[in-house]
């Protein structure tokens, strides 16, 4: 996967290289590609930002620098690809970022995210290149970041940890949290005995048919507890199971 990522502050994604993804990296992975916005501003400031047309407080992203940016990125992009590359914009007015978002954008072979400061960027980008390919604006959660970099590092881990091979065990991808729609059992190690806390005796047991039915109904009772509206109106108790005789 190639991963480019546009941004006044390429610094933040020194972070992309430590860990798990720069192993990916050095493995050849992924290809991840960090733009300097300014770099495409070309007045003596390098200015990447106006103020709001119509007035208001802060300032705009103007979209001259975007758009050289993008442009030089297309055409950079492998023309045997079999789709355009997806364009992503961090945004708090985007669709909100799941686990399912993840695996499907894991799926793509070319990302480029945009990362936006002060009060966003002019609306003519997010026209331009949806007219010319593919563009989602997306959202991390209901909170207001000062820019587009921490959504990006946050969206670009979570898929990057998708693509086959980064993860070591492929196995310990599927019990996690939101990947059947539920939130994850609670972990357990040694010792079996901590300040007079217990490992749940099942998990001692060795009965791994048991293990799984504890496992299930720990992930289904904390679902319900912390985030009810991940359940189905089935597991919420407001239906009787479909094949349960009338
Ligand atoms: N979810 C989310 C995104 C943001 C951004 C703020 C500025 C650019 S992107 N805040 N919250």
């Amino acid at each position: 996967m190639r991963l480019d990522v546009v941004t006044i502050f390429p610094g933040y994604f020194d972070a992309l290289e430590l860990s798990l993804l720069g192993k990916a990296k050095q493995r050849g992975l992924i290809d991840v590609r960090v733009h300097d916005l300014r770099d495409h501003a070309h007045d003596k400031h390098r200015t990447v930002d106006d103020t709001p047309a119509g007035g208001g407080a802060g300032m705009v992203m103007k979209p001259e620098p975007w758009g050289e940016a993008l442009d030089g990125i297309l055409a950079d992009a492998d023309p045997a690809a079999d789709t355009e590359p997806l364009i992503i914009f961090p945004s708090p007015a985007g669709e909100v970022f799941t686990q399912r978002m993840a695996r499907e954008l894991a799926e793509e072979s070319h990302l480029v995210f945009g990362c936006g400061r002060y009060e966003g960027i002019d609306q003519r980008v997010f026209d331009e290149y949806a007219a010319r390919g593919r563009v989602r604006l997306v959202s991390i959660g209901d909170y207001i970041l000062n820019g587009g970099e921490v959504a990006t590092i946050a969206m670009v881990e979570a898929i990057a940890r998708l693509v086959p091979g980064v993860v070591g065990n492929p196995e310990s991808l599927v019990e996690e949290s939101h990947e059947d729609g539920l939130l994850e059992y609670p972990s357990y190690t040694k010792p079996a005995s901590w300040r007079s806390r217990e490992v749940p005796p099942v998990l001692l047991s060795g009965n791994h048919a048991a293990i799984a039915a504890w496992r299930q109904e720990q992930s289904v009772e904390r679902t319900r507890r912390v985030r009810p509206e991940l359940l189905t109106r089935e597991q919420r108790g407001e239906t009787r199971p479909r094949h349960a005789a009338e």
